[in-house]
């Protein structure tokens, strides 16, 4: 098996996620009241992007993963941004690379809390959903219709997620 690199998870930040999408959470967002004052509307966290077909909503209902982790494959959709939002306020990884010539460059591992969700921008290099604890919902916004919108690529090595 080839020699593990180490990858400590960061906190999640809009400013550190920031070159791969956006951070969708309360914290540090403007808002403003509607409906009355009963409802602050946090506005426009991100934009869904689809370079064609629909946006759509699903629900994912992820596995636990137990830490450390190790991952060995990266992958991205061309055509379209995807967005994943916790559902049951538990913490989750979220892991993203830069592109290197087309594939994954050195991965970047997140540790995103209950109350934040993040949205890859369309053709970003992300890890598929990393659940932790118990099996956990997500609300997921994504690109629906023709055309191959999922390419995977193997990292040129694995490396072992930690949480510390
Ligand atoms: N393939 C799929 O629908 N899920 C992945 O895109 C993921 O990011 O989890
Ligand atoms: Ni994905």
């Amino acid at each position: 098996m080839a020699e593990l690199t180490r990858l400590v998870a960061k906190p999640l930040t809009r400013e550190a996620f920031s070159p791969y999408g956006n951070v969708i959470e309360t914290d540090g967002a403007d808002s403003f009241a509607i409906n009355n004052g009963t409802t602050e509307r946090f506005h426009a966290l991100a934009q869904a992007e689809s370079v064609d077909g629909e946006v759509i909503l699903s629900i994912f209902r992820g596995q636990p993963f137990s830490m450390p982790l190790t991952i060995t494959m990266m992958e991205r959709h061309p055509l379209g941004s995807q967005a994943f939002v916790p559902m049951q306020n538990r913490p989750w990884i979220v892991v993203v690379a830069p592109d290197a010539g087309g594939a994954p460059g050195k991965p970047n591992a997140f540790i995103a809390q209950g109350d934040q969700g993040v949205q890859y921008s369309r053709n970003v290099w992300h890890h598929p959903l990393i659940s932790l604890e118990e099996v956990s919902d997500f609300l997921v916004m994504d690109r629906a219709g023709a055309g191959d919108n999922l390419e995977e690529c193997n990292l040129n090595a694995p490396y072992e997620v930690h949480l510390s």
